[in-house]
């Protein structure tokens, strides 16, 4: 089922304040994509899952599940299901009970309870606990009981609130390539939310950044990280060095830029809209410096060096007192640079890009 939002806004009103909590939201969400909503902690990731769900109805603003308008349908009739951070089984219930619940109050056939329960319980891999309560399985197993809950119930479309967050690092991890293979081999199209930035990079085809209320970019991970659109999306993705400059020329798809801020000129690729004489910032990750000889060299001295056993992190003091990030990989111990020392970097201009600077 496709989803599509269009021009959606939330605003919360009481006595004392109104709060846009989401400013005109539209996207198009393919059949059996995995989108999330990624974005800082009050930037209405929620609220718009929630106006999905129709827990929420939107101010303004339109939903449609397969071109059907389900903006004013209740949450039981949309054929959609959410996955909430506190998955609150049913103590009492053994995890048969738990996951059958939803066909029950459907009203389906025994028989069909039976063999809807049996399949989400093989393919979720629960097998020989269908007897126990959830106080008598692990917080991963009482989530991959979560997950078969929402799953046996068949939705056209899954919602996630951040589920894995009451989890453990390692747990999260497998929890979400299991999510992902699952929703893969069932083709659901699904909507997850989450501040964490590692776990949208890994699990989604497309992520929304979000900012106060408002989209900020829609693109896949690779898009996301090394071709954002703006500094929002570009300082809140993985760590960034900013470098100002001005376009002097474009020749191809390279443009040459000159930064006062370190004294010389640069080749990076940006996006086709900026002009010649436009301010902009390179966006340069640490970890695109090397080195190796490219195109592009900074050089300058070492100010700070951390050892983290499979890369070291420096900084570097460059040009006119500009501070750049530096991730190096492999390191071998006679050769890591240490504090004081000159140091020549290069970065290749597609290892680069440029924004323009608002
Ligand atoms: N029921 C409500 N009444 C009033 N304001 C609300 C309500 N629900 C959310 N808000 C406000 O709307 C804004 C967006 O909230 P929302 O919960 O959607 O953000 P979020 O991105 O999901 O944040 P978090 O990551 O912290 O969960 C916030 O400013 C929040 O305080």
């Amino acid at each position: 089922m496709s989803l599509e939002l269009k021009n959606i806004y939330k605003i919360f009103k009481s006595k004392e304040s109104e709060t846009i909590a989401v400013n005109n939201f539209s996207l198009k969400i393919d059949k059996g994509q995995f989108v999330t909503f990624l974005g800082p902690s009050g930037c209405g990731k929620t609220t718009t899952l929630r106006m999905i769900a129709g827990f929420e109805t939107p101010t303004n603003g339109k939903i449609f599940l397969d071109e059907k308008d389900i903006t004013n349908i209740p949450p039981n009739k949309r054929d959609v299901s959410m996955m909430f951070q506190s998955y609150a089984l049913f103590p009492h219930m053994t995890i048969k009970e738990n996951i059958e619940f939803g066909l029950k109050l459907k009203k389906l056939s025994k028989n069909e309870i039976e063999e809807k329960t049996k399949r989400i319980i093989q393919l979720i891999g629960l097998e020989g606990m269908e007897n126990r309560r959830p106080d008598q399985i692990s917080g991963g197993q009482q989530q991959r009981v979560a997950l078969a809950r929402s799953l046996v119930m068949e939705p056209k479309v899954l919602l996630f609130d951040e589920p894995l967050s009451n989890l453990d690092a390692k747990l999260r991890e497998s929890m979400r390539s299991e999510i992902r293979k699952i929703q893969k081999a069932l083709k659901i199209t699904s909507v997850y939310v989450t501040h964490d930035q590692i776990e949208a990079m890994s699990i989604s085809d497309v992520i929304v950044v979000m900012n106060k209320g408002k989209i900020m970019q829609v693109g896949t991970p690779f898009e996301i990280y090394s071709r954002p659109m703006n500094k929002f999306v570009a300082d809140f993705i993985g760590k960034v060095n900013f470098i100002k400059g001005k376009i002097i020329k474009k020749e191809k798809d390279v443009y040459h830029v000159y930064s006062k801020e370190i004294g010389k000129e640069f080749y990076c690729t940006g996006s086709n809209e900026l002009k010649e004489n436009e301010k902009v910032l390179i966006v340069l990750r640490p970890e695109s410096l090397s080195y190796e000889k490219k195109e592009n060299s900074i050089s300058g001295v070492v100010k700070k060096v951390t050892y983290l056993g499979s890369y070291v992190e420096y900084e570097i003091i460059t040009g006119k007192n500009k501070i750049v990030s530096c991730v190096l990989f492999n390191p071998i111990e006679n050769k890591i640079p240490q504090i004081g020392e000159n140091i020549n970097l290069y970065f290749s201009n597609i290892a680069s890009w440029i924004i323009g600077d608002e």
